[in-house]
């Protein structure tokens, strides 16, 4: 497959920006102009770098208000184009793209275009070059794929082709399906690049907010299938304007190119069987039946503050490591593990982060399947010495810099706890439990420019969706939201993208160093009596306002009494058509982690975004340091 990136999708110079796309894997990058105007240096020595990165340049791009002009801009332009003929033949590129024109003085008709570009084919074959036309969503005369297609057939010159952009055919709800009618070898090259639905201009939407393919709302699959059904064999190329990748991390961006691209032709693959996609064979999307197990890293300290925590929510001391400093608590179908050794990643966790979750165990069906397909889409492999009797279990870098494990019940993964542990004989009376049966959900904070890049990792290694973003209105500024599920709701994980410091999610970023799980969600069947049990236990939940009460019951019209149970128990209630969910939270641990307890009633399937502002406010109450007045 040959992959390319525009250089205008990636932050930096020029250097920054072609280290980093070799590094992920493309190979080949286009050549942006203003990329090439900012540069301190010729077109040769662009050339020479880029072929020294093991790169070649794909496109140069774009060439403006070309086609349709009167003269004596017809005759300027011209002599325009042969200079940067010239360009690129110091560049060492063959394909210039011409974007349609949007000068207001520019013509009409399909005609005066096409012998435009039958004669500009002409031009750049005597130089032994190669054009491609490419419709703008916004183009003064030609704004549709099928319109410069038309010019490309008119013109019908062996030196020009067609260039479709995903992004100027979705956004403009053009039927992707009418690509299948063009010949895949007039096709010149593709354009990929996904965005939001957001209703906005069409410019300053494409400029300004296009996403990587599978991370945004237009059908790029659809896209792509219909293009490869061509017969098209060239370069599939990322072109990306984002203002937030401006700004970001170079490799992470180029890296999440990568593996949109890998994630995009593995499904048209899969549900194009008939066409050939020059694809290394990779697993398909890996179902997770389920959260096996959480692991925090503490020092011993600490691991005893949580286990009374764990206590106290009717957890039970389950376990020793056969070799290592680490304790299992179990309840339900939960398994939290505590690690206080002193040395190993666990360790490195807690000395960056403090006492924190360092590593989530997912249920799969093949968790050496899972880790193949998670290296074939760039994630990073964590590898870590096996101790004494300790399984090797397939891992790789998630969220953070933590580690996600793979389990599975047909190697022997499927007894990792009678294998790596003992029953402790503890003279402790085993707690009871409290009716936590298994983990609802996960919940990781992370800057918000981050959640792309997650949500794409998530979405493309596991089958999963994620939901629409929701806004969570914090006291201290807004957190955005959006869970990634499977369909089966057996893997539930939440992003929280905290945009500045004073949120409750960005003071728990600042503190722990970095993004994390903030918070772990069990599910109960019973959440009422799981909540008298926690009451027996000496549990103090979350202390939520009355006035939170008060519109409950008028926002549902709810029984007084129902309330009453509701408000004595301080569990949050929310409600939808499909059903309901009752919401109870621990105090904090530290600065910001925290534990909720969930039922769910009926076909609910959401996370009760409507309570998250009472809740936050009520836990930054509790998190104000002590000896201040309360208000
Ligand atoms: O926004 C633009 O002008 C622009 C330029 C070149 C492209 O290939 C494109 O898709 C958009
Ligand atoms: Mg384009």
């Amino acid at each position: 497959m040959k992959t390319a990136i525009a250089t205008v999708s990636i932050s930096g110079d020029l250097r920054e920006k072609l280290a980093a796309i070799a590094s992920a894997g493309y190979t080949g990058v286009e050549i942006f102009e203003n990329d090439f105007l900012a540069f301190d240096g010729g077109a040769r020595e662009v050339g020479r770098m880029v072929r020294d990165h093991g790169l070649q340049i794909s496109l140069y791009q774009p060439f403006r208000d070309f086609e349709g002009m009167p003269e004596p801009q017809r005759s300027r332009t011209f002599d325009r184009v042969e200079r940067k003929f010239d360009i690129m033949a110091d560049l060492g590129t063959d394909l210039m793209l011409v974007c349609s024109n949007v000068s207001p003085v520019s013509l009409g008709g399909i005609d005066r275009a096409a012998a435009d570009f039958r004669e500009l084919g002409e031009r750049a074959q005597q130089r032994g070059l190669k054009i491609g036309y490419e419709a703008l969503a916004w183009g003064r005369h030609v704004n549709d794929h099928r319109d410069a297609w038309e010019v490309v057939r008119r013109a019908d010159h062996p030196a020009v082709g067609v260039i479709l952009d995903s992004f100027h055919t979705l956004a403009r709800g053009i039927d992707p399906e009418t690509i299948r009618s063009i010949p895949g070898d007039k096709i010149a090259f593709i354009q990929l690049a996904d965005a939001p639905k957001i209703d906005m201009d069409l410019l300053y939407w494409s400029r300004h907010f296009r996403n990587m393919p599978g991370e945004g709302d237009l059908d790029v699959t659809a896209f792509m299938r219909a293009v490869m059904a061509t017969g098209y064999d060239g370069v599939i190329s990322l072109e990306i304007f984002n203002d937030q990748f401006r700004g970001a991390s170079p490799r992470s961006i180029a890296v999440d190119g990568y593996r949109s691209l890998v994630n995009l032709m593995d499904r048209v693959r899969r549900l194009e069987p008939g066409i050939a996609v020059d694809l290394p064979d990779l697993p398909s999307r890996v179902h997770v039946a389920g959260v096996e197990f959480v692991e925090f890293a503490a020092n011993e300290t600490e691991a005893e503050e949580l286990g009374a925590m764990f206590a106290a929510m009717g957890f039970e001391r389950a376990g020793r490591h056969v070799s290592k400093d680490v304790t299992l608590w179990k309840q339900g179908s939960i398994n939290l593990v505590v690690n206080t050794e002193r040395e190993g990643f666990a360790h490195a966790a807690y000395l960056v982060h403090g006492t924190s979750v360092c590593d989530i165990g997912l249920k799969v069906e093949n968790a050496q399947a899972t880790l193949e397909r998670a290296r074939a889409l760039k994630a990073e492999p964590f590898e870590q010495a096996a101790g004494p009797g300790e399984l090797k279990i397939p891992a790789i870098r998630g969220v953070g810099n933590g580690v996600m494990h793979f389990l599975d019940e047909t190697s022997e993964l499927a007894n990792v706890w009678a294998i790596e542990f003992r029953p402790v004989a503890s003279e402790e009376i085993p707690a009871p439990g409290v009716g936590l049966t298994r983990i609802d959900h996960v919940a990781q904070t992370m800057n918000y420019e981050e959640m792309l890049t997650w949500t794409l990792f998530y979405t493309s290694i596991f089958d999963t969706r994620r939901t629409p973003m929701v806004d969570i209105v914090d006291p201290g500024g807004l957190v955005r939201s959006q869970a990634i599920e499977g369909a089966d709701g057996a893997l539930r994980i939440t992003l929280n993208g905290a945009e500045n410091r004073k949120t409750l999610a960005g003071r728990f970023m600042a503190e722990s160093f970095g993004s994390s799980v903030q918070h772990l969600a069990f599910a109960t069947q019973d959440i009422f009596a799981t909540a008298e049990r926690l009451a027996a236990n000496g549990f103090q939940p979350l202390d939520i306002s009355p006035n939170y009460y008060d519109d409950l019951e008028a926002r549902f019209g709810l029984d007084p009494e129902f309330t009453d149970c509701l408000r004595a128990a301080n569990i949050l209630y929310d409600r939808d058509e499909a059903g309901e969910y009752f919401q109870l939270y621990s105090p904090n641990y530290g600065e910001g982690f925290f534990f909720e307890i969930v039922e769910r009633r009926g076909g609910y399937d959401g996370y009760g975004a409507s309570n998250a502002p009472v809740r936050i406010a009520a836990q930054k109450r509790s998190l104000r340091p002590k000896g201040l007045p309360k208000p």
